[in-house]
């Protein structure tokens, strides 16, 4: 039997809601072939030993800087573009691995990067301007009835999509000069999920984009991990196994 480990980065953040929701996700998808273990990252070690990684909500500043501290932003960069992981960022996770970022603290902040979209932070306000709604995600399937709780907390949401050439220019760079991992090159941004936003006082466009996947790279606005609703956790851990099945063929194979 393969084990699958999974990670959430536990520098701050939701980090117990999501292993919570993994662990029920997990039971509802176990096979024979595979099994899956979840651990909590705070080291380059632990970081290794992920087979695939989430980031969780937060603060994205804080993440950043904790994560500087601690020798880990070039490793979770290595991990997302080169080796090609499958990474999956809630909220200030989502921020985290967005090229770009903006309404950033005065300075900017440190970014992973790996998604060629610019996020817009807080984009519906402060704390008290958090909300649910109802959002229709079409990528669940046949499990995409009924729609999602989607709860915003100070949510970023993606406001512009890279166009190739805009996107090159200004990738987190990984180490020294490199450039992502050959899977991801012509791999488009897909928009996985809208939310319809009726709410005149946060002006703007009326269709905000809050979940979005390029190759191995998912975010989402929202945090499921704060629903008892395991969905979209399954459906990622099933892109996890897609991955980890396609990696083997592609081993086995050479
Ligand atoms: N709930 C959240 O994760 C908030 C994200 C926060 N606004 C940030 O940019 O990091």
């Amino acid at each position: 039997m393969t084990t699958i480990t999974i990670g959430v980065l536990a520098l701050q953040g939701g980090v117990a809601e999501h292993l919570s929701l993994l662990r029920k996700a997990a039971a509802t998808i176990a096979t024979s072939e595979f099994q899956f273990t979840f651990i909590e990252v705070r080291t380059t070690d632990q970081l290794a030993q992920c087979d695939a990684l989430i980031i969780p909500g937060g603060e994205s500043t804080t993440m950043a800087i904790v994560a500087r501290r601690l020798g880990l932003l070039d490793p979770l960069r290595q991990f997302v573009k080169i080796d090609c992981k499958p990474v999956w960022g809630t909220c200030a996770g989502l921020v985290m691995l967005a090229e770009e970022a903006s309404a950033t603290k005065q300075g900017g902040q440190e970014l992973v990067g790996g998604l060629d979209v610019r996020v817009l932070r807080n984009r519906y306000g402060t704390q008290i301007q958090s909300f649910v709604a109802d959002l229709k995600l079409p990528f669940l399937g046949g499990d995409a009835e009924p729609p999602f709780r989607g709860v915003f907390i100070r949510a970023p949401v993606v406001e512009e999509i890279m166009t190739s050439s805009s996107a090159r220019t200004s990738k987190q760079a990984v180490g020294e000069g490199q450039v992502d991992g050959e899977g991801k090159k012509s791999t488009p941004v897909e928009v996985l999920g809208v939310f319809q936003n009726t709410e005149a006082s946060t002006g703007g466009a009326d269709e905000d984009i809050v979940a979005v996947r390029q190759h191995n790279v998912f975010g989402t606005s929202f945090h499921p991990e704060l629903t008892d609703d395991v969905r979209i956790h399954v459906w990622w851990l099933k892109q996890v196994l897609d991955a980890v099945r396609h990696k083997n063929l592609v081993v086995r194979a050479v």
